[in-house]
């Protein structure tokens, strides 16, 4: 960790009502009697004068000090809540920079401080994270529950089953050579052993859920060029994000556009009409076309032709996809396809609700009042997935021995711990911290 005392606008873009500016570490006490005169009372709101070196008045604001530990951070901390004018701002923060022992904050810094001082677990960290980037409902409640500790309890209650069935073997294998009844306090800790493999199981399936519900449903709109496929896309943004004219090929490059149905997060992604061609920068689009359609969870199979071989524009995609005939406006009279799931025009409006209501079929079904305690991360998966391959390493591994069996949890143990950045984490910090913007 860097040494030093940080400090960061930490409220969002200037001007503002109001601004926060935070400070944190061993010298935030001298930082806030040089600004303020005195160091307020703790935890307490107080009004006060914040003056630069030459004891000239910048501004008046709200200062709070909290001591450490316990703080957001762990540290010595405080908040100047002062006016949101850029120029206001610039004046405090070079106010706080010329302080000894003070520095601006890096990307993520408060967290890092908070994490390394135990404060937070990185399972916590990352839903602090996720809290403040939720655009939509669900998005807040998934990481609301895991910032507050929520999927953290569960893995620890997961770890101290893990600690009491390694020490009730390491018991065991003390005392082996007394006259004890051999294999009594085994069989209930690996009957607890195999529950717990389960539950981690139950667990990791809802893994999908969570990284759908922080991720957002990807789904691409694909198609022959001309199908209207960007016409869609603007439509359902309510805004002119893709070029649309009456030139096949137009689209080259995937855009995408961020949608909230229903509290979900949904990522549409527009692309280039699939079609051989002979222009170059039109065959490079179709080509990111295809790589977009690996990524896909549902896909819009639109034209406003019957579409007779889906096959042929969606390569090797083997997910969900709905066949959409577009243009109903003009082509509604034709009888369509039987293989047509929707029918929409974006001039009229017809059918968008429609086709709406089949993509939200394929999002989650979270019930309002459920604890959302979802794993959101591939990170999360992998280690859940690692722990029980050891748990069931250790219940099928009988002949191998205690020592061997009592290894394996010991690894499982390692596995969870690695999640909440309870053992060895040192060099997955840089990447989970950069997520953050300065200033938290
Ligand atoms: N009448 C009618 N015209 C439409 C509709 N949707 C799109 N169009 C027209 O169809 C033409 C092609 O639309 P685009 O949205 O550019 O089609 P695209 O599938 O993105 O085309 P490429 O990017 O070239 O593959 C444009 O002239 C649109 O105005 C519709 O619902 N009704
Ligand atoms: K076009
Ligand atoms: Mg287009």
């Amino acid at each position: 960790m860097r040494a030093g005392t940080i400090f960061a606008l930490s409220s969002g873009g200037l001007p503002s009502g109001v601004a926060v500016i935070r400070i944190s570490g061993p010298d935030c006490r001298t930082a806030v009697a040089q600004l303020c005169g005195a160091v307020p009372p703790e935890r307490r709101a107080s009004l006060r004068s914040i003056r630069d070196r030459n004891g000239d008045v910048i501004d008046q604001g709200i200062v709070l000090f909290f001591p450490g530990p316990n703080s957001f951070s762990g540290e010595d901390c405080a908040e100047l809540q002062i006016h949101g004018g850029r120029a206001t701002v610039a004046a405090v923060l070079s106010a706080l920079g010329v302080i000894d022992g003070l520095r601006p904050a890096e990307a993520g810094e408060f967290s890092r401080r908070a994490f390394l001082n135990g404060r937070m677990d990185l399972v916590e960290v990352e839903g602090l994270a996720d809290l403040i980037a939720a655009e939509t409902e669900m998005q807040r409640r998934l990481a609301g529950e895991q910032a507050s500790g929520g999927l953290s309890r569960l893995y620890d209650s997961w770890a101290k089953r893990l600690t009491h069935a390694r020490a009730m073997i390491e018991a065991e294998l003390d005392f082996a050579d007394e006259d004890d009844v051999p294999g009594s306090v085994a069989a209930s800790i690996w009957s607890d052993m195999h529950a717990l493999a389960q539950d981690i199981l139950n667990h990791t399936d809802g893994a999908r859920v969570g990284e759908i519900v922080r991720d957002g449903l990807k789904v691409v709109i694909a198609g022959p060029p001309n199908a209207g496929k960007s016409s869609l896309l603007n439509y359902l943004a309510q805004r002119d994000v893709a070029i649309v004219t009456d030139v096949p090929g137009t689209t080259r490059d995937v855009l995408h556009v961020d949608l909230d149905i229903g509290g979900y997060a949904v990522r549409l992604y527009d692309t280039a009409g699939l079609r051989e061609t002979d222009d170059v920068v039109e065959r490079e689009g179709i080509r990111r076309t295809r790589l977009s359609l690996q990524q896909a969870d549902l896909v819009l199979l639109l034209s406003d032709d019957d579409v007779t071989d889906a096959a042929d524009f969606l390569g090797n995609f083997s997910g969900p996809f709905l066949r959409i005939r577009s243009k109903s406006d003009i082509f509604g009279e034709t009888l369509p396809d039987r293989a047509i799931d929707v029918m929409i025009s974006t001039k009229s409006g017809d059918g968008v609700d429609d086709l709406i209501e089949r993509i939200r079929a394929y999002l989650p079904t979270l019930e309002v009042g459920n604890a959302l305690a979802l794993p959101t991360r591939a990170r999360h998966r992998d280690g859940l997935v690692t722990c029980r391959e050891h748990i069931l390493a250790a219940l099928q591994n009988v002949s191998a021995g205690l020592d061997i069996q009592a290894e394996h949890l010991r690894l499982a143990a390692q596995a969870l711990g690695r999640i909440t950045g309870r053992v060895d984490v040192e060099n997955l910090l840089d990447v989970i911290f950069s997520e953050f913007c300065i200033g938290k």
